[in-house]
């Protein structure tokens, strides 16, 4: 952003921590009023100013010498806030002397595609990429994701862009917020990328099916969009594949999302998509998330595909490609899955930490010190294959389980999602799981004037020497993320969480007992710690 020399800086903007807006390797904030208690901190000029921001970084990082303009494609989810967030970042773009490439409504997958695709008449590749969305959260949140050819960006990179914005910001004038604004209009064009995204999702299976046009014919196979940006996948990418789709539901974007949480880990969600399945006799069923990096399935029998049960249909499904391979998941997988992919997929289990940027970077590292490994997954729905970028691309995971039953139907097995379901065989379930999480009181005198995370560290310091002393308990010979702690038959695990200040505390167990005695440990190790909220907790082991 250019700002004008003379002038002072526009008056009435209010102030802003940027920093406060990262969260994790997003940028996250409130940008519809009205919600108590959730002051707009995403505002057009903030919006303007992160854009100018990220161009700045694009600028330096692609060393640009002026001889070529770089150009940024702009999408975004359903949200309410999507337009305005959309004019206000092309604005800060065009600002900084970049060309801007809207596409409108996109998935996240898509607008990274957009840095790597070789199509002159779609204006690609870009240099760079923006996604306007703030996941499954609130209508009145909005953020941003970016991208170039290397992929999303990590924490360091927000911080600088972020650091580089509120520079921009504090020097803004009435007179450069003006002037921006017919820049704007100057260097704006519209592609409708997301055709050139769906037809290499419909290549894709067409290959994989034996290059057969309609390999899908004769399945029945119905969406849930939640009214996130995922509608396109029944018509774009199903339904020229041959898959009837009538049935699928909440494909129109709205941004209120007025049916459910677009979320495949909201048991509100997965009941939605299990009836459509269940009440149009369907074979399968498909839900993603707002912006279409999450996903999950169901089977033609109303079993859910999501969490554990995705986690081990993918690693089914890339071991047969890449026997003995290495498979990155995050930390609260269960010990079934571990035992399912290493004795029955005779692949190795790395179960790491939270957070899809976690898991996907923890892939990639070990293939670089030499350790093969094909696919990165979280319970989630995010998942990433090394055959697509290590992108987490909720479509593409259902264009592999896609693959899956057009292959086996082009040699001829019948019984739609059936071949899925074969492939969890053996794989051990918990009979009983909960996560429950435990807010910690930043305000509270206990904390000493000092962070949650801090505190956090110091309980679960405490935890872990509460379990030495107990012999019934076994810590996780190998944990990357918080404690995690074996007994009873089953397991809990106790960590910080990548962005709240909360602990969240997962357990699974073969009875609902055997939880509340690990419960109870995790409650009697945890009384002394005033500023943690254990409701949750107590909640839990007393309506046992
Ligand atoms: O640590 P938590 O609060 O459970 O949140 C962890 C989750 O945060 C976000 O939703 C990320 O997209 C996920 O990749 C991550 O797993």
């Amino acid at each position: 952003m250019e700002a004008a020399p003379s002038t002072a800086a526009v008056p009435n903007l209010d102030k802003v921590d940027f920093l406060k807006l990262q969260n994790g390797s997003d940028i996250r904030g409130v940008a519809v009023a009205g919600v108590e208690g959730e002051p707009l901190n995403l505002t057009e000029p903030v919006s303007e100013a992160i854009a100018a921001g990220f161009a700045a970084w694009l600028l330096e990082k692609k060393k640009a010498d002026g001889s070529r303009r770089l150009s940024i494609s702009v999408g975004h989810d359903s949200r309410i806030s999507a337009k305005k967030l959309e004019d206000a970042i092309s604005r800060g773009i065009a600002g900084a002397g970049l060309d801007v490439v809207q596409y409108g409504l996109a998935s996240t997958p898509a607008m990274f595609n957009s840095t790597v695709t070789e199509d002159d008449a779609f204006l690609c590749p870009v240099d760079g990429s923006i996604m306007i969305t703030a996941s499954h959260l609130p209508y009145n949140r909005n953020g941003f994701k970016f991208f170039t050819n290397a992929g999303g960006l990590g924490k360091a990179d927000i911080k600088n862009i972020l650091e580089r914005a509120a520079d921009i910001y504090n020097k803004f004038t009435a007179e450069g917020l003006t002037s921006s604004k017919g820049k704007a209009l100057a260097s704006v064009k519209r592609v409708d990328y997301m055709n050139v995204y769906t037809s290499d999702l419909v290549k894709a299976v067409r290959k994989a099916a034996g290059n057969i046009e309609k390999p899908l014919e004769g399945f029945h196979i119905v969406v849930d969009a939640g009214n996130g940006a995922g509608g396109f996948f029944a018509a774009k990418v199903l339904e020229p594949l041959g898959a009837v789709t009538s049935g699928s539901q909440f494909l129109e974007p709205d941004g209120m999302f007025p049916n459910h949480i677009p979320n495949p880990e909201d048991k509100t969600a997965m009941k939605a998509i299990t009836q459509a399945v269940l009440d149009n006799k369907a074979d399968l069923g498909i839900i993603f998330d707002t912006d279409v990096d999450r996903s999950a399935a169901v089977d033609s029998t109303g079993l859910e595909f999501n969490r554990n049960r995705l986690i081990a249909l993918m690693s089914a499904i890339v071991l047969e490609e890449h026997p003995g391979t290495t498979i990155v998941t995050d930390s609260v997988t269960s010990d079934g899955l571990t035992t399912f992919i290493e004795k029955k997929l005779g692949g190795k289990h790395h179960r790491f930490k939270r957070g899809y940027k976690n898991v996907i970077d923890e892939a990639i590292r070990l293939n670089s010190v030499g350790e093969e490994s094909h696919l990165a997954i979280e319970t989630s729905g995010h998942g990433a294959l090394k055959e697509n970028h290590w992108l987490d691309d909720g479509a593409y995971l259902m264009v592999k389980i896609l693959n899956k039953i057009a292959s086996a139907r082009a040699s001829g097995l019948t019984g739609g999602s059936k071949v899925l379901t074969g492939l969890l065989e053996g794989l051990q379930e918990p009979a009983f799981s909960v996560e429950l999480r435990l807010k910690i009181n930043q305000s509270h005198q206990d904390l000493k004037g000092g962070s949650f995370r801090d505190y956090g560290e110091a309980v679960l310091k405490h935890l872990e020497n509460y379990i030495d002393s107990n012999p019934k308990l076994q810590k996780a010979p190998v944990n990357y993320e918080g404690v995690r702690v074996s007994g009873y038959g089953g397991w809990f695990l106790l960590r910080l969480s990548l962005h709240d200040p909360v602990l969240p505390l997962n357990i699974e167990a073969p009875s609902n007992n055997d939880a509340v005695l690990l419960g109870n440990v995790v409650r009697a190790a945890l009384k002394e710690f005033s500023a943690l909220d254990t409701s949750a907790l107590d909640k839990f082991v007393q309506a046992s």
